[in-house]
């Protein structure tokens, strides 16, 4: 009888360790954690309290906090550490890992420098193996305590998203595939940067209808780059496009979005992220999503006026009044 095919995840955060734990129980799953402490508590007391409190984790969830032993485990290899640590933490294995295996990123971020996707980056550390993605809305907290949700494996290679699939399902926990891996990866991107400006318009008290004009204006800005760059319009459609991004606005538990609200409360860029103690990927990835404008040439500017904020330049406040002085156009000119 064939062995099963093991899962390694690295990156014992919030996500990475959430994801172990739905894979292993379908199959025997790793989880690297930086931190070897976090990796004994995991292992001890079926913990990861820092990130995810008093939640109990499966009992044979297995950590480690060499990331050698976890790379030469791996049938399928996943990415859970933040954007920016993405190569850093691959150029440690990358001679480890076996050439086949597949690799799916859990990153909803640009790398700082380089612009690149995080599955551009990993194929880059990794070349040859088949790259892809895991996204949608997934708050962690939610997935662990066994709410319903669905996420999204995309993948060029349609086969093997087919046989990662079964890997991460439940019977509350429902996996699709999708081929385009641009606009899946941006839609999880470009969210975040609505998610802070969101969290400013709770921040500031605004009503429900000003919210919805940012999710709805914000939607618009993704698809306006998406296509640019040239991903599939119709994916902002789905799960990692309006459906990541509603849950990530209107959460109480995201990151993004509370980054929002501590800055419309008055704290600098610097103290919110320190008060969150965790990542919020918009913050880094605003100014590199405005480059991104600027080379296609589109508009962004909900993304604009959040970047601005974060990097000092205004408060939510004038963030607020800049948006009212732009020219509302047709609203079907997405281009
Ligand atoms: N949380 C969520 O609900 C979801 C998160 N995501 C995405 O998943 C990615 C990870 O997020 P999440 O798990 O929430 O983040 P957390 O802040 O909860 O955890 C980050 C993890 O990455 C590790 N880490 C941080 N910096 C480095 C580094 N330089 N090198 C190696 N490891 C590092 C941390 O280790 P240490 O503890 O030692 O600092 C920790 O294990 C992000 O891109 C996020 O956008 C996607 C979907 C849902
Ligand atoms: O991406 C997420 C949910 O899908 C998590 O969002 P935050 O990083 O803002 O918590």
């Amino acid at each position: 009888m064939a062995r099963p095919v093991r899962v390694v995840v690295l990156g014992a955060g919030s996500w990475g360790t959430t994801v172990a734990s739905l894979a292993t129980r379908n199959t025997p799953t790793l989880l690297w954690a930086r931190d070897a402490d976090s990796a004994d508590e995991i292992n001890t007391d079926h913990r990861n309290t820092r990130y995810l409190g008093d939640r109990t984790l499966p009992k044979n969830l297995r950590a480690t906090g060499d990331i050698v032993e976890a790379a030469h485990e791996a049938d399928v290899l996943v990415v859970g550490v933040p954007s920016h640590a993405v190569r850093t933490t691959l150029s440690e294995i990358s001679n480890e890992v076996r050439a086949w295996v597949p690799v799916l990123s859990l990153a909803k971020g640009l790398e700082p420098g380089t612009r690149l996707r995080p599955t551009e980056v990993i194929a880059e550390c990794l070349p040859g193996h088949p790259v892809g993605l895991m996204a949608g809305p997934n708050l962690a907290k939610e997935i662990l305590d066994g709410m319903a949700a669905a996420t999204v494996v995309a993948m060029q290679d349609e086969r093997v998203a087919s046989a990662l699939q079964p890997l991460f399902a439940s019977p509350v926990f429902r996996v699709y595939r999708n081929t385009d891996v641009l606009g899946c990866e941006l839609g999880g991107i470009l969210k975040n940067i609505v998610a802070i400006a969101s969290g400013m318009a709770d921040g500031l008290g605004v009503g429900d209808n000003t919210r919805a004009m940012v999710l709805a204006r914000g939607l618009a800005e993704m698809i306006r780059l998406g296509e640019a760059m040239g991903a599939h319009p119709r994916t902002f459609a789905g799960l990692t496009g309006v459906g990541d991004l509603i849950a990530t606005c209107i959460s109480p538990s995201s990151r993004n979005r509370r980054v929002g609200e501590y800055l419309a409360k008055g704290l600098t860029t610097e103290q919110a992220v320190a008060k969150l103690g965790q990542v919020a990927e918009g913050v880094k990835t605003a100014p590199t999503v405005m480059e991104l404008a600027r080379d296609h040439g589109v508009e962004m500017p909900i993304a604009a006026e959040v970047e601005a904020v974060i990097a000092g330049r205004c408060t939510p406040e004038e963030a607020y009044r800049g948006l009212r002085r732009v020219a509302p156009g047709d609203e079907d000119d997405l281009a």
